[in-house]
């Protein structure tokens, strides 16, 4: 397990914005592809900064996730999963760093980026007045799909994800499972190379998180690389095979998940361990549940 420590800022002049560098367009490589220095890596993170004010939510993020690897972002609330997620999806502008996917830069390659990306975001914004069939039938065109292409996955993914007898109410009337997993297949109906889900299971019952699951893994079967994030260890620990932990805005360690998990029993042990709350245990609040009221 690659563990870091506590890494100094690598510029001094903190309390300010730093201006955003990008490299000049990608290198150009396919999904998979390799260079002398190794294979490329899906996501590619170098001195990555967000502040908000006072507070670095991310704080200079050095991270390589690898290709065709079911990937779990974790951390504590507040950790900045989600900025993190963010300013690598090309949602959010970094104060500073290098962001790449697949070898393509994020900031100064968005479209290279954004046709290779399928993104699951936090509070997930749909065109509401829409039907979940048009809906994605609207999200295949823009993404450039052949209608004929277009109709035949979004008949696919609505079977799939169970949403067929639900395809032509309002998205507005959806459930909340049933809006991640609409999304979900929004993000999937351009095949990307890389699929981003911040908290995909979050408010999915059982079935449909199997469902889900069964279909990441066919995914990433297939070749695909899911990056998900999610405070729930024992669905990290039974999906992914290589993990990332985030603790105040930086990653505390990272790699294949048994090599994070190490010695621990679980990664809910090895979690609680690296982010120090093993040492939080609610013992001094010894008026609770009895005592004086
Ligand atoms: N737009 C914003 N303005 C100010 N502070 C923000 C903003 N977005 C995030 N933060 C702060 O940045 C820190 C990281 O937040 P973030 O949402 O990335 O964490 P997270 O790991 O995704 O948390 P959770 O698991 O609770 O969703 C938090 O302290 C949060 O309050």
């Amino acid at each position: 397990m690659a563990q870091e420590s506590e890494s100094t800022p690598a510029r001094a002049d903190r309390g300010a914005p730093l201006p955003y560098y990008g490299a000049a367009g990608g290198t150009g490589q396919a999904q998979g592809g390799a260079t002398a220095a190794g294979p490329v890596p899906a996501v590619r993170i170098r001195g990555l900064w967000k502040r908000f004010g006072e507070q670095a939510a991310v704080a200079g993020i050095e991270l390589d996730l690898p290709a065709g690897r079911f990937i779990g972002l974790v951390g504590p609330n507040g950790a900045g999963k989600t900025t993190t997620l963010s300013m690598v999806t090309g949602l959010l502008r970094p104060d500073d760093g290098l962001v790449q996917v697949n070898g393509h830069d994020v900031w100064s390659d968005p479209v290279a980026v954004k046709s290779r990306i399928g993104v699951l975001p936090e509070g997930l914004r749909l065109f509401e007045r829409l039907s979940g069939r048009e809906l994605l039938a609207y999200t295949g065109r823009l993404r450039g799909l052949p209608g004929d292409e277009v109709d035949k996955r979004t008949a696919q993914l609505l079977d799939v994800l169970d949403l067929t007898a639900a395809q032509h109410k309002l998205v507005v009337d959806y459930s909340t499972g049933m809006r991640k997993k609409i999304g979900l297949a929004a993000a999937l109906l351009h095949n990307p190379e890389v699929l981003f889900l911040d908290e995909p299971f979050e408010g999915v019952d059982p079935v449909s998180a199997q469902v889900i699951r069964g279909v990441l893994e066919r995914y990433t079967a297939a070749g695909g690389t899911v990056v998900f994030s999610s405070h729930v260890m024992e669905l990290v620990e039974s999906l992914c095979d290589w993990v990332a932990v985030m603790a105040a805005g930086r990653i505390v360690a990272h790699g294949p998940l048994a090599e994070v998990r190490g010695a621990a029993p679980t990664l809910q042990d090895a979690f609680l361990s690296l982010v120090g709350a093993d040492r939080r245990t609610g013992q001094d609040l010894d008026w609770l549940g009895g005592g004086s009221r």
